[in-house]
């Protein structure tokens, strides 16, 4: 599978603009035999939270899932949509999208854990579903947002229902980049599933990001990491039967024991 990650700078508090951005985008890649397209969390309006009430989403009428249906349709290609702020029953939720390559929605999942680094709880409201695996070109895959990579049990859970690839958009800060790198690794190694991130670079509000997107293998072998500073396109080939490779020379799934710790 043929992946291209777009570590892209996100424009503050402007879907449109960062809507166009991503077509212009688009449009400059080589993309005939490119199988997913993946965008960072957030990325229509940053982490603008004052301003989120307004300019985000009523999901049913969004211009943003309307883009992304069409960009998948036209290109032909799978997109991994970040997160996107959307309003429900006056509630905001950092929503992942996942669209497929005939331009159909097939998941979306609302971030669970809120930041309280960030104060996300004054702003945004946890989804109330769990994780679930989503099928493309009969691969089951995730996505977890963020600040879910703190939270082992919600990836092992993925890894349970047969998630082979796991995809993390972030706004993740340079200041704890550290724990980003060691984390997304350590979700690969003991899930033995491939990981991709998407993170943001550049500043917001006396944050700077910290970029670093990355291809991990179920071996934890970083396969390519993106810079700490710059926008960038990452592109990666991934051989997704070393997952079945790795789970039976280590393997963990026949050794657990949950009637101990379930
Ligand atoms: O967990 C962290 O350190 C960063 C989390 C975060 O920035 C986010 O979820 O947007």
């Amino acid at each position: 599978m043929n992946i291209l990650v777009y570590q892209m700078d996100v424009i503050p508090g402007d879907p449109q603009a960062n809507r166009e951005k991503v077509g212009k985008w688009l449009e400059e890649q080589e993309l005939h035999d490119v199988d997913l397209i993946m965008l960072p969390e957030m990325w229509t309006t940053a982490y603008t939270l004052p301003e989120l009430d307004d300019i985000a989403e009523e999901p049913a009428d969004s211009e943003t899932v309307r883009f992304l249906k069409e960009s998948a349709e036209r290109y032909h290609v799978h997109i991994m949509g970040g997160s996107i702020a959307v309003k429900r029953d006056g509630k905001v939720f950092n929503r992942a999208l996942v669209i497929n390559n005939a331009g159909e929605l097939v998941y979306h999942y609302d971030k669970m854990h809120l930041v309280p680094m960030l104060n996300e709880p004054a702003y945004l409201s946890g989804g109330e579903e769990s994780v679930r695996v989503f099928e493309l070109d009969g691969v089951k895959m995730g996505v977890v947002i963020c600040y879910d990579l703190r939270f082992p049990e919600i990836i092992r859970s993925l890894a349970l229902q047969g998630c082979k690839l796991l995809f993390i958009p972030a706004e993740w800060p340079d200041s704890r980049r550290a724990h980003w790198d060691v984390l997304s690794a350590a979700r690969a190694v003991e899930n033995q599933m491939y990981v991709v991130t998407c993170n943001r670079p550049g500043e917001y509000d006396g944050i700077t990001f910290a970029g670093s997107s990355a291809f991990i293998d179920p071996w934890g072998n970083v396969l390519q990491k993106g810079s700490v500073e710059h926008e960038e396109t990452l592109r990666q080939e991934l051989e997704l039967s070393n997952v079945a490779e790795v789970r039976e020379n280590v393997p963990v799934f026949d050794s657990r024991v949950p009637s101990l710790y379930d």
